[in-house]
């Protein structure tokens, strides 16, 4: 697991990198214009993350504390001050004091997405428009403690609430069946795992696009095996359109 201390009780936001508009790249909201709020910090250190440059503490020296109202400053320039979603990820976004932010930009018309883990459950998920619970499958060597998740899911009740993991593999994919059966109510999107290189290369072109391309083919043969017609197959487009570049 990461090395970052759990939720931080001041009302400083560590910002990494806050970047947009773009389009969201995965999930329930996919192609949605966004701009993202990316924390620095994460209680894990799964295998394949894609943002280590958010979650190893070599970058710390990269992580900004910022007000809210600073943080809401730079969103409203970067969207021109008309309203949008914004995508608050990271790195655990759960780590950060984010409730004046969310009830700061909800009073200005912008709405709040949230990526997590669903390591740690806090009260402001409650008022968030979409909540997408993250839960790590083994190749990512992290270990899910269901009952932290379970509160997450009830924190979050008032949002709108997904279920995205990320497959690699077979095995992967099987875990992905059994808690996508614990939690029958959430819609599940899966979403095919790419190998990145370990920063601080940072070009598209190191991207494997054609493995994650073949892993994508596998997911939907695999689902449609199954006749698992609930579940949503979705790739990352950002990846498939910048690679794994940074701010997009
Ligand atoms: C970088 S994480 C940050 C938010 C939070 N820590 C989490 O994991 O949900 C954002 C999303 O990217 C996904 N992700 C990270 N590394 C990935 C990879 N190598 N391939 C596909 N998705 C990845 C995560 O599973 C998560 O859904
Ligand atoms: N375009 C785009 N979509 C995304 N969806 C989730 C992302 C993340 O890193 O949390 C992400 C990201 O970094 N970029
Ligand atoms: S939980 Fe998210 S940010 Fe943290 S290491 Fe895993 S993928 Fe990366
Ligand atoms: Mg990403």
């Amino acid at each position: 697991m990461g090395g970052i201390p759990a939720v931080s009780d001041d009302t400083t936001i560590r910002v990494s990198e806050i970047f947009g508009p773009t389009i969201q790249g995965e999930g329930a909201l996919i192609g949605v214009p966004t701009v993202f709020v990316r924390t620095g910090g994460c209680d894990y250190r799964c295998s394949w993350c894609d943002s280590m440059h958010a979650v190893d503490s070599a970058y710390r020296d990269t992580w900004k504390p910022m007000a809210a109202e600073d943080v809401m400053a730079e969103v409203e320039a970067l969207s021109g001050g008309t309203p949008l979603t914004v995508t608050l990820s990271g790195g655990n976004p759960a780590i950060q004091p984010f409730g004046p932010l969310i009830e700061m930009g909800h009073a200005r018309g912008y709405r709040f997405g949230l990526e997590t883990q669903g390591s740690v459950a806090r009260d402001w998920f409650a008022d968030l428009d979409m909540l997408v619970l993250s839960p790590k499958p083994p190749s990512s060597d992290m270990q899910v403690d269901w009952e932290i998740f379970q509160a997450c899911v009830e924190a979050g009740q008032g949002a709108d609430t997904v279920l995205k993991i990320v497959v690699f593999d077979e095995a992967d994919y099987l875990w992905a069946r059994d808690v996508a059966a614990r939690y029958p109510d959430l819609p599940v999107y899966l979403q095919p795992g790419n190998h990145t290189p370990p920063p601080p290369e940072d070009d598209s072109a190191l991207v494997d696009q054609e493995g994650v391309d073949a892993r994508m083919r596998w997911l939907v043969d695999r689902v449609i095996a199954d006749n698992w017609y609930e579940a949503r197959v979705l790739p990352q487009l950002h990846v498939m359109l910048w690679g794994n570049k940074r701010g997009v």
